[in-house]
């Protein structure tokens, strides 16, 4: 009796080659609107010079960032995994924002009002500004219902506007 030897497995599956195109066609799209890793890199720099600029924002990040260029690298590996889906950050945004006390709406919109300002700068496709700033605004509106939910429960969160 001979034994039959398991087939190889190839080398990808086709849900592999499906995840690996549609990484593909979010980072190629972004791409052709100017987003690239340059463009990346000048948003996070640009803006968190802003932020440490700013009489609001700035104090909470002074007293939670020693190392800047740790954090720089950071943001940068977030915006390209959420731009391009390059899968480079891995964290935990809403537990550290979560730890963060006081937090409310005014701390997002100043952080938001920040953050357009330094895209329509940078911006040079039309696109561009829109894609960005579209992404931030849903991470934001998650951020600050999981602030609110956990602070004043879950009825103080079916109020909240999106942003
Ligand atoms: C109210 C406005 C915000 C404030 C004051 C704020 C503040 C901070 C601070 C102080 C840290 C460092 C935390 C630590 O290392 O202990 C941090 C980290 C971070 N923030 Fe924010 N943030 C704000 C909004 C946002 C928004 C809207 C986004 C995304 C669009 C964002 C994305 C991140 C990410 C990805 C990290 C890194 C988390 C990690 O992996 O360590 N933040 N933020």
């Amino acid at each position: 009796m001979s034994a039959t030897l398991p087939s190889p497995r190839p080398a990808h599956t086709d849900a592999h080659r499906h995840a690996l195109a549609a990484r593909t066609a979010k980072r190629d799209a972004a791409l052709a609107i100017g987003i690239d890793a340059a463009f990346i890199s000048d948003l996070v720099d640009r803006f968190y010079a802003a932020v440490r600029d700013d009489a609001l924002l700035g104090p909470i990040f002074a007293t939670r960032i020693a190392d800047w260029p740790t954090h720089l690298g950071r943001m940068k590996a977030f915006w390209s995994s959420v731009l391009h889906n390059s899968g480079t950050y891995s964290g935990s945004p809403m537990r550290k924002h979560l730890a963060i006390p006081g937090l409310d709406r005014t701390h997002f919109d100043r952080w938001l009002t920040l953050f357009r300002a330094t895209l329509d700068g940078l911006a040079r496709d039309p696109a561009a500004a829109p894609h960005v700033e579209e992404r931030a605004r849903m991470i934001a509106t998650s951020l600050l219902n999981a602030i609110v939910i956990n602070r004043d429960g879950l009825a103080a969160a079916q109020g909240l506007e999106d942003f």
